[in-house]
């Protein structure tokens, strides 16, 4: 079972610009990373059981995202995440 996302934009071809994409999250607690990708700063979030993540804006065209593995973890856990696809 894929316990970990490598770091990335969201980017499908059809993602609306600037639209808002938001991401629920159930089950175990996970570590999820952003990198700026020019001062290389990193920000840490705590995607909890229930949480509820926006990204809007630029984030996609100035920061990365990956959620890092962990051997720590092994409960399951489940992500939806929804984007406005433009036809
Ligand atoms: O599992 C997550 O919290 C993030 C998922 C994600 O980044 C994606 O589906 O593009
Ligand atoms: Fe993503």
């Amino acid at each position: 079972m894929l316990n970990a996302l490598h770091k990335h934009s969201d980017g499908e071809k059809d993602l609306k610009q600037g639209a808002a994409i938001a991401s629920v999250s159930f089950g175990a607690e996970r570590r999820f990373m952003f990198k700026h990708k020019q001062s290389k700063e990193k920000v840490a979030i705590p995607l909890a059981h229930g949480s509820l993540l926006i990204m809007q804006g630029e984030t996609q065209q100035h920061w990365l995202h990956r959620l890092p593995p962990t051997v720590k973890v092994t409960d399951p856990r489940i992500n939806l995440t929804f984007r406005t696809i433009e036809q």
